[in-house]
């Protein structure tokens, strides 16, 4: 790899006898590792596990991920090892407490969300932040293949949560970077470095903690994240967040076996990956908490403008509110023919950010109330609660999956007229719709497998 040879002489700074083994690093391949989703496959796992973390483990190859109908379910993601450090800064640094309001402010492609997800009792409520909209889709996909209900994803510019004061009890600021972690992973990153680049992204990282500060609550704790080394996006910032703010630094402890380099400046320390040293790529993160201060506690708005979620009435709820295990946990609303289910623990403060920012889902989308029928929505084959016992199931092998998630018109065995759900291996991959001999595939066309079936075996 042609390093920059200002990144060197960058790097030599950091790791003085150290550099050879980082360049070597960066020259090797990188290791492939996933993390599962244990409400949808509670199996033991016989790979390598990740250090830092309960639920991520290394593979020993790279696998055509997309020739396996689990990924699609939502059954694990594939994730650098080094991100999934986030568990134990939840872990460590906030005692998970019931109903907790938690912000993934840089959230495409969802890594870090869905970790959130997994970590945060159902009762929480996740909000997955993307600014980018052409990012929001493949967010929002992957949010809805996890399959849980308590996740409001929208697309907001940081700033634009001026408003959501004292909200948020955790914040997770995986910045934009100058991407040096991501050398061996991705190409471009090298050709795009410069110092300039990194001094643009620095002050870009300052203004993203600057304007999501106020929505973090008193004694709330903001993590901070980037895949690079640079001083001045890392230690640097961590420094002038402390500084600036009421903020104090929260340190963690290390398991030697991590390899991960404590780093502290100015007082501050955050934490360290680097290739040569843990299995992963490079990352740091930091943690600080805010200091308390009872002033300005969050209280709804009091007088609101009619809400743009509009509550269902019990007697419309009828029809469909079967289709979850736990049916009395939802509160069910209606948005032209839409209806949206919002776990009825979070649901004022979703129907509060719906009206405040830019919402691109909330909860789960369960299907369209037609005066034809009642139609099930995607969404809803891929929730974790979804309730099999209200549906026709149709259970198909690897090869018939694959032939349903290409968008193929196979035809499958069985079924009942009218709606079906396709699952495979226990998990649901979406619907089909039987009509006579016929069977429609539903599953979204943006999402569908576009490989070849030879290319799949
Ligand atoms: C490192 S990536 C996030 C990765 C993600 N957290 C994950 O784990 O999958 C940073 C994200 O910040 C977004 N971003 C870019 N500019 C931004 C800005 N000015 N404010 C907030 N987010 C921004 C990017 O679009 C990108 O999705």
């Amino acid at each position: 790899m042609k390093l920059p040879p200002p990144f060197k002489i960058r790097m030599a700074d950091f790791l003085g006898p150290e550099l050879e083994q980082f360049i070597e690093a960066l020259g090797s391949e990188s290791p492939v590792s996933i993390r599962i989703n244990k409400n949808k496959y509670p199996f033991d796992i016989a790979y390598k596990p990740i250090l830092w973390t309960q639920t991520g483990y290394y593979l020993p190859l790279r696998p055509l991920f997309t020739a396996d109908p689990l990924l699609h379910a939502g059954a694990y993601y594939v994730q650098e090892a080094s991100s999934m450090f986030l568990e134990q800064a939840i872990q460590q640094s906030l005692p998970v407490k019931e109903s907790m309001n938690v912000l993934d402010l840089c959230a495409a492609p969802g890594g870090k969300s869905t970790h959130l997800i997994s970590m945060f009792p159902a009762d929480s409520l996740i909000v997955s932040n993307e600014v980018i909209k052409s990012r929001v889709p493949i967010l929002s996909e992957n949010i809805q293949k996890w399959g849980n209900g308590n996740v409001v994803v929208t697309n907001n510019d940081p700033k634009e949560f001026k408003d959501i004061k004292q909200f948020f009890d955790c914040i997770v600021v995986d910045a934009p970077c100058s991407g040096e972690g991501m050398f061996r992973k991705n190409a471009n990153a090298v050709d795009e470095w410069s110092e300039d680049n990194v001094q643009h992204c620095a002050l870009r990282q300052r203004r993203i903690l600057a304007d999501i500060w106020p929505s973090l609550k008193a004694n709330g704790i903001l993590i901070y994240s980037t895949c690079t080394f640079s001083k001045e996006e890392n230690e640097a910032n961590l420094a002038w967040l402390c500084e600036q703010y009421d903020a104090e630094n929260v340190e963690l402890n290390l398991e030697e076996t991590w390899n991960v380099k404590e780093s502290s400046f100015s007082g501050c320390t955050g934490y360290r990956f680097y290739p040569h040293r843990a299995e992963g790529e490079g990352f740091f993160l930091a943690i600080v908490r805010k200091k308390a201060d009872d002033s300005s506690e969050f209280k709804f708005p009091k007088k609101r403008a009619k809400s743009r979620l509009l509550p269902l009435e019990d007697k419309n709820v009828t029809p469909f509110k079967e289709v979850f295990i736990n049916a009395g946990n939802w509160k069910y609303y209606s948005k032209d023919e839409d209806i949206i289910a919002v776990p009825i623990a979070k649901a004022k403060e979703v129907e509060f950010l719906y009206d405040s920012l830019n919402v691109f889902s909330a909860g789960i989308l369960v299907g369209q109330h037609t005066k034809k029928e009642f139609r099930p929505d995607h969404a809803l084959a891929l929730s974790v609660n979804l309730n099999k016992s209200f549906f026709s199931v149709i259970k198909v092998d690897k090869n018939e999956a694959l032939k349903f998630l290409r968008k193929d018109d196979s035809v499958f065995s069985g079924g009942s007229e009218g709606w079906n759900l396709v699952e495979y291996e226990g998990l649901g991959l979406g619907w089909v719709k039987k009509i006579g001999h016929r069977f429609n595939n539903y599953y979204p066309k943006e999402w569908r497998i576009r490989l070849s079936l030879d290319k799949l075996q």
